[in-house]
Formats: C-alpha cells, structure tokens, sequence
C-alpha cells in the first residue's frame, strides 16, 4: 500500500452501475485501493445528498439534527443550498485530512453551484478532495488524477478520459401516436368560442401562496395552451415545485386561487384524479419509490392506465403502442425484461416515455435529468425534445442545469423577493 504517496486531488467518473455509496463508505472506513494508498490512516468527511437526508431524518425523529448547534434553523425548512453549506460547514469542523464529494452539485441552483465550486477550490489548497462525479462539466479544475469506478473498482487510474461522444441516439422514428379515445377539454367559463385544441389547459391569475405567513410567491400569472413548451426556472427554494403542485391537484393552497385547470375552476367539484387524467408527470423521486418487479412493456402500458405497474391484462393495442415506444428508444429487445434490472439511465428513459405514452394534454418533467451521466441525460433530452415537436403535448420542465439541447420557446423565471417570488415570462426565439 503506498501509503507515503503525495496525496492527489482525484476525480472518479461513475454512473448508476458503480456502487458508488459502497465505495465511499469503503474509503471512509479505512479499506482503500491501491492506487488512493495516499488515504491511508487519513481522516475523511463525506459531503453527500445521503448524508444530509440522514441528518434530517435525525432531526425528523430528535428535533436536532446533530449537525449545528442546538436551537439553530431547522434544516428541513432551509433550502438545498442552505442544507449543502451548512453539511460542508459541519465537515471541516472535525478537521477531515480528506473529503470524498458524491456529486456534489446535484440539485443546486446556478448561483450554489458557483459558490460551492469556490469554496471547494479554496478548501483544495488544504484538504484533499475525491471528487465523485457524474457530470464532466462537473469536475473540478484542480483535480489532478481521473478515474472511472466499475461496479466498486476503481479502473484506469490515473488516466482516465470520459468517452464524450457515443454513438447511442433515440432512433429517428416518429413519436408513437396517442391512444384512442383520448377525451376532448371542456372550454373555460367564460372563454371565446375555440376549437377545443386552442383551450389553455391552466390559467393562473395573480396567485400568492403562503406558508405559515411567510409568502412563497406572488402576483404570478401563467397560461399554458395546448402544445406549449416551457422552461419553469428559478432558485431553490423560489417556488417551483409550490406552483407545479398547484397544477397537479396536491396542494391544498390551490384552493381559493384564481386558476383554472383543464377547463374547470379550481373548486368547482373536480376530484384530484380528473385533474391527473390530463397530466403526464414525472420526478426522480418516483424512482426512489418503485420497486421495479415489472417488464418494461408493462411498465410503459401502466402509463395508459394511471397506475406505477400493471395490474389488469393488456390489451393488443396497448401493447402494440408500447412496443413502439420501446423500439424508439432502442429497447425493443428487452420489452420482457425487469425494469429492476435495467441501468438508472435506462430506467429513468421508461419513466420519461411512461409519462409521455398517453399524449397528455400537459406534461410535467420535474429535474428529468438529475443525477444522470452525460449519456443516459443527452437519451433522455433527446427525448424530451422529441415529444415537444412531433406531439400536441404542452410540456413544462424544470431543471437546474443547463442541458445541450434543451431549449423551451417559453420561460417562466421565478425572481426571489423579500415579498416572495415574482414570475417573469419571456420567450425565446427558434434557432
Ligand atoms: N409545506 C411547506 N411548509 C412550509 N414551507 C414550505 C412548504 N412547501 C414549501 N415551503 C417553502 O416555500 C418556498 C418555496 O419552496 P419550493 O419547494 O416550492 O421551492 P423550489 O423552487 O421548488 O426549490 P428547489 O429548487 O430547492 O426544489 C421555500 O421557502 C420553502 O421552504
């Protein structure tokens, strides 16, 4: 073990293969490969999204976290950014000799990400960094070794160079059409007389939504018609996900709102599932909580049926229209195969397509990209911008990164404010 080695700053390329936690938590623990022997007997923090959820379970169950002194702002009601600077201040109190980062720019807004890449820039000159990283335009610039972790091994260190280009694309087949019988949308009170395509599907007019008398938006007025594409974007903790559940039925401050949903005002007698019926809607989060003991083919049929897996027999034309979707996203070999056993790049393109297959009026793709590597997330853009050209679908989408390719014609910018957060609209031109 070359543990008198210099200790090198060391980034590790990994994918959803790479049993990435395991290998942390090995290096934390003391059993460290070869080629890192200069961690040997060193002491090492862990900077991860796991980590700061075990801290808020921690504080879920003790009302302290562990993590800050007590009687300091609770960290469930702080945002990502927040959270993130408060478990890296924590780390470097117990004086680490090195700090393994497990992607740490995920789910940050633009301007943590700036501040987070400056502090760990800074902390370099005096802690040795393993950087873990999924992203190449996530890779810190004073790394000085390249790896690429293999189901726990690391392999081709220190030389290792990500393959950028790959030749895998969603195939140049057309977007599978929409079911049959898909159900028309009844017009606004009080709207023009409109072909029933033309009806916006949501009008928001002046909401605020509070909570606990602290506002987290306000004055925002939002339309989405039919076939539209847009970027909703704003820092965390601006009030994206507060608007988007009020879209989807699961906030109870819809109420009380000037909004119409799918033709119908808000409180008119709507139950939650005839608003669903219209929405295709999909959030890493969903994975997180799915088991995954269904073939694919049934999993993307479930998007026909409302429902996470298949329950009730298919029917020739559901499975027909699965079928298709599989073989534009190069899967049609592996319809009978466990979504369990597919990569997480793999799986999240069938959640995509699950929330696609029906041609849902509205579509809303929360972070679809989030803690993908650079392939699965082109697979999944690709996708994305697929459906929005060659669909009537509206699609919404919301992502802190800035993807290559994905670009909305509409954006709707939430700009945090001591009052909450005001929208401003803009549009983009083609090209
Ligand atoms: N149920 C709730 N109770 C109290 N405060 C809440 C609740 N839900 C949201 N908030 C607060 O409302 C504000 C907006 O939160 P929201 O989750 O909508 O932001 P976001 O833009 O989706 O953030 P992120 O990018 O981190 O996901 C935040 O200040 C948040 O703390």
């Amino acid at each position: 073990m070359n543990s008198d080695l210099e200790p090198i700053h060391t980034a590790i390329y990994t994918n959803s293969d790479s049993r990435k936690r395991d290998f942390a938590h090995d290096l934390l623990q003391g059993r460290i490969p070869d080629a890192l022997g200069f961690l040997m007997g060193k002491k090492g923090g862990y900077f991860s999204d796991a980590r700061l959820a075990a801290f808020i379970e921690a504080e879920a169950r003790y009302e302290h976290s562990g993590m800050g002194d007590a009687g300091e702002q609770s960290l469930k009601t702080r945002s990502t950014g927040e959270r993130k600077r408060a478990l890296l201040d924590f780390l470097l109190k117990q004086k680490p000799d090195f700090i393994v980062l497990d992607d740490p720019f995920d789910n940050l807004d633009r301007a943590f990400q700036e501040e987070l890449r400056q502090r760990l820039l800074d902390l370099s000159e005096s802690v040795t960094l393993i950087q873990l990283v999924n992203r190449a335009a996530d890779v810190l610039p004073c790394m000085q070794a390249f790896a690429r972790l293999d189901g726990g091994k690391l392999v081709e260190f220190p030389d290792y160079k990500p393959v950028t280009e790959s030749q895998d694309n969603i195939k140049k087949l057309s977007i599978p059409p929409a079911p049959s019988g898909a159900p028309e949308l009844p017009a606004p009170p009080g709207a023009p007389e409109l072909p029933a395509r033309d009806n916006p599907l949501v009008i928001m007019r002046d909401v605020r939504v509070e909570f606990s008398g602290k506002t987290a938006v306000t004055g925002i007025s939002w339309e989405i018609k039919p076939g539209d594409f847009w970027e909703l974007r704003g820092p965390n903790g601006s009030g994206k996900t507060t608007l988007i559940s009020l879209i989807t039925g699961d906030s109870p401050k819809a109420y009380g709102q000037d909004l119409h949903l799918f033709g119908r005002a808000k409180g008119s007698g709507e139950s939650v599932w005839e608003i669903k019926e219209h929405i295709g809607y999909f959030t890493p989060a969903m994975m997180d909580r799915f088991r995954g003991y269904h073939s694919l083919e049934n999993m993307l049929i479930s998007g026909l049926t409302d429902s996470i897996g298949l329950y009730i027999r298919p029917t020739e034309n559901q499975q027909s229209l699965a079928r298709q979707w599989l073989e534009l996203l190069g899967l049609e070999r592996s319809a009978g195969e466990l979504l369990r056993n597919q990569s997480y790049g793999t799986q999240r393109l069938i959640f995509c397509a699950r929330a696609m297959i029906k041609h849902p009026p509205l579509l809303i793709l929360d972070e679809p990209t989030a803690g993908l590597d650079d392939h699965a997330a082109r697979l999944v853009t690709q996708l994305i911008v697929k459906m929005a050209r060659e669909s009537d679908t509206a699609i919404v989408f919301v992502s802190h990164r800035e993807e290559p390719g994905l670009q909305a014609d509409k954006l709707l910018e939430l700009l945090p404010g001591p009052k909450g957060s005001s929208g401003k609209i803009s549009m983009r031109s083609p090209g």
